[in-house]
């Protein structure tokens, strides 16, 4: 039976850690940071995630700037609050709530944001620092992922990784990662055939696909280590109820690898966590503390 990797416990630790550095940071700056996320619409997954955003802001001792426009705003006036919001001394950070409404460009408003501010690391600025081994933010769900790899392993070095999903918000910057890491990195995707026989030969196997339990247990090389990045609302046993599941078979996959992140509980706690870190890391980097 393998470990079950549990993220909201390593989240709450990381979180702790942040909010002993936001009072460090306000001694010295006399300010605290802040964290301005923008929401537009009202698909109702979005909201929750932003309040939960909002609530660990808080509860870290940061100044949220919640920003709720409506559904039909323009994408001028959306450019027109990022310009705001890039201007403003007391934002340190900025997170654009994904998905946009479809009749806004969601690159034209991601690379509109100051890449000093991009703590969510999706400018094409974060993304070409990343790659080129320069610093910059981090996306923090892969960043998670990594953290949660390091503690659980320690040197990734020369470890086979496998990402099923190139998704530039977590496929892609996770595999930059891994690969800074030394590990030797395979990335799967739609197009890539017999998927179990590529997933077969990793020591490391990260799913962020967005298709509930299309990993299979039996697909996992033994002692493989898991992390679980989809979160998929499906129908639960009981008549009219839903449950979240990750894009990992997650009792298979238990008997087979070492190591699992279970969905909820795993990667989705590490990403707020992980928000935190880089706002905090924003909000230094801009005051000149080191
Ligand atoms: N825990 C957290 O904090 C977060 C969780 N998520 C979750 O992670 C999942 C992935 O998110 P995201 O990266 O944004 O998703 P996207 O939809 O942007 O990307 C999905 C990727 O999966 C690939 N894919 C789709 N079907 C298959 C298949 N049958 N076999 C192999 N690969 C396939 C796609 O390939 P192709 O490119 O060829 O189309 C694509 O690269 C979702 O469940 C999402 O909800 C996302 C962000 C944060
Ligand atoms: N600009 C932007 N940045 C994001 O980081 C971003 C985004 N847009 N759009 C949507 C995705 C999704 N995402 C999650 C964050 C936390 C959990 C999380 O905390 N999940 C809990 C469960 C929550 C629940 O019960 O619904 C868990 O896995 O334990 C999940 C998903 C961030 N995203
Ligand atoms: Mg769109």
């Amino acid at each position: 039976m393998a470990d079950i990797i549990d993220g909201k416990a390593f989240a709450a630790g990381l979180r702790e850690e942040v909010r002993e550095g936001v009072t460090a940071f306000a001694a010295k700056a006399g300010r605290a940071p802040g964290l301005a996320v923008v929401l537009v619409g009202e698909d109702p997954a979005s909201a929750v995630y932003v309040r939960s955003k909002h609530k660990a802001c808080v509860t870290a001792g940061m100044e949220s700037f919640e920003h709720h426009l409506p559904a039909e705003t323009s994408e001028a006036d959306l450019l027109a609050l990022i310009g705001q919001l890039n201007a403003d001394p007391a934002v340190d950070g900025i997170l654009v709530q994904l998905p946009l409404p479809k009749h806004i460009d969601e690159t034209k408003v991601i690379e509109a944001i100051d890449p000093d501010k991009d703590v969510d690391g999706f400018t094409t600025a974060s993304a070409g620092r990343l790659a080129t081994g320069q610093d910059g933010f981090v996306a923090c769900t892969p960043l998670g992922c990594l953290m949660l790899l390091k503690d659980r392993l320690g040197d990734l070095s020369g470890k086979s990784a496998v990402i099923v999903g190139r998704s530039n918000i977590v496929g892609k910057p996770m595999a930059m990662l891994l690969l800074k890491e030394s590990c030797t990195v395979t990335i799967a995707h739609s197009r890539t055939q017999d998927l179990a026989h590529v997933i077969g030969g990793a020591d490391i196997v990260v799913a962020a696909v967005g298709r509930p339990e299309m990993v299979k247990g039996a697909w996992l090389k033994p002692g493989a280590t898991v992390i679980d990045v989809g979160i998929n609302r499906v129908p639960a046993a009981e008549e009219g109820k839903t449950k979240l599941v990750g894009d990992v078979a997650f009792d298979e996959a238990m008997e087979v690898a070492a190591a699992v992140t279970p969905v909820p509980g795993g990667v989705g706690p590490m990403t707020i966590a992980c928000l935190l870190h880089n706002t905090l890391a924003a909000a230094k980097r801009r005051e000149g503390i080191a």
